[in-house]
């Protein structure tokens, strides 16, 4: 149902700040004509009762069943859009192999839109169907196939910063796809950031152009330059690769004798609105200047898993102030799940604690300290980390920001989610979701009020 001038009344849980999870009970919310959360009321409020009585009176409330929980649409910080039909296959190889093997064949295929619509279209009713609200989308070089997935997009009503991939160094990417120089890499990505400001189907902002240099091994120095110009220029999101693998993090010492963190921010490529995707050989002061400039870090646990070498050590990251969100990284991470997603930078968090090795003993095995995260965080950076990230209004139940929504249903038949009749004290249900919900659980998804699965 559109929910556009409606009241919502909800149970459910969303994270205002890390490591708080506020407890929603009976809460009613005022959703405007704009799809923005206008009020929240709360029982025990002196004017609540009035208020819902009066919502009910003229037909603007809408009361979720008992069993079923609100909470915020997820914020995927990184998917690779044209990936998508390469998910759960092509994981034996590294990185580098990985790229040239399988990912840029594919990739080159997005030429043909036939095959781009069928795609595209796939994959954004599948992350509306997972909950994820919010995507930052990395997409192929190529124009018309970039315009079809913001077309999609919109057409679909899911809130997506997109970018045009650009790539145009000969040495490491294929002549069958590469950008043909740095300045066909630079004006490509200006014409879709025109192509998106001034769609006549995106008049509420809904779809954000994003410069996306792939990453530094992809681009010669003249493109990264000129795309850091453009970025500052037109105040746009950056989305590119940092440190992600040893032989990732290794490229850039090798050409620049300067890591990845430093050479972004050296072509002015290193911003509040910019996101780097896996960061997981950030040097000390590589951190300290993430966390000054205001960028963000997309944490892509599975995928970290398969092609990175190390554990991204989030807590330290969080602690530190930095800004993080979660990205399933399709699909370099198997699972186009945030849930999934959750849960998996919880396992790898405990396993960065512990250590692996059990030949050593306890005390000697962990190398991190104490790294380990639970379900709040795991839930706060799918969420509200995201929305920090990308300094967007969207990831929390708060007055002005978006109503981009989803609805767990604890009582699907098919879902994977089972409660028993023992009282679930305060947030131990989002326990519960985090840790055993599947797509099955998702009964709907709201984007700024608009039902879009
Ligand atoms: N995981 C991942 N890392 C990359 N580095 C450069 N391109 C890619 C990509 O497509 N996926």
């Amino acid at each position: 149902m559109d929910l556009r001038n409606k009241t919502l009344c909800a149970s459910g849980f969303h994270a205002p700040e890390r490591g708080l999870i506020d407890v929603l009970e009976d809460v009613l919310i005022d959703i405007g004509a704009d799809g923005t959360i206008k009020a929240i009321h709360r029982p025990g409020e002196p004017n609540y009762r009035s208020i819902r009585e009066a919502r009910e009176e003229t037909g603007e409330l809408v009361v979720l069943p008992s069993g079923s929980y609100l909470l915020p649409g997820f914020v995927d910080l990184h998917v690779h859009a044209p990936q998508y039909p390469q998910l759960g296959g092509a994981l034996d190889v590294p990185l580098e192999v990985w790229l040239q093997k399988y990912t840029f064949p594919l990739e080159a295929r997005y030429e043909d839109l036939a095959f781009a619509q069928r795609s595209y279209r796939l994959l954004v009713d599948d992350l509306l169907a997972n909950g994820t609200t919010t995507a930052l989308y990395f997409a192929t070089i190529h124009q018309e196939a970039t315009r079809v997935l913001v077309d999609i997009c919109l057409e679909r009503g899911q809130r997506a910063l997109i970018g045009k991939v650009a790539m145009d160094n000969e040495d490491e990417c294929p002549p069958y796809y590469r950008d043909s120089s740095a300045k066909a890499a630079i004006d490509g990505t200006r014409a879709i950031i025109d192509y998106i400001r001034f769609h006549p189907e995106n008049g509420d902002g809904r779809v954000h152009p994003v410069v996306t240099p792939r990453f530094i091994p992809s681009c010669t120095d003249a493109a990264l330059k000129g795309l850091g110009a453009l970025a500052q220029e037109c105040g746009c999101h950056v989305q590119t690769h940092c440190s992600e693998s040893d032989w990732a993090h290794g490229y850039a010492l090798a050409r620049f004798g300067a890591t990845d963190t430093e050479m972004l921010d050296r072509f002015g490529l290193l911003g509040r609105r910019s996101v780097l995707a896996h960061s997981n050989f950030l040097t000390a002061s590589d951190m300290e200047r993430i966390r000054v400039r205001e960028a963000a870090i997309a944490h892509c646990p599975l995928s970290n898993a398969y092609f990175a070498n190390a554990v991204f050590p989030l807590r330290q990251a969080l602690e530190k102030g930095l800004h993080v969100g979660l990205g399933t990284d399709i699909s370099g991470g198997p699972s186009a799940s945030m849930l999934e997603n959750s849960r998996a930078a919880v396992l790898v968090s405990r396993m960065l604690a512990s250590g692996v090795d059990p030949a050593l003993p306890p005390a000697e095995r962990s190398t991190a300290g104490v790294a380990q995260i639970d379900f709040r965080d795991a839930f706060y950076i799918a969420t509200t980390g995201g929305g920090i990230a990308l300094d967007l209004p969207v990831g929390q139940f708060q007055p002005g920001y978006a109503f981009d929504a989803i609805v767990i249903d604890t009582t699907a038949e098919k879902g994977s989610m089972r409660l028993f009749d023992q009282v679930e004290a305060d947030d131990q249900i989002l326990q519960k979701i985090i840790y055993t919900a599947s797509k099955a659980n998702i009964a709907t998804t709201w984007v700024g009020g608009l039902k879009v699965h």
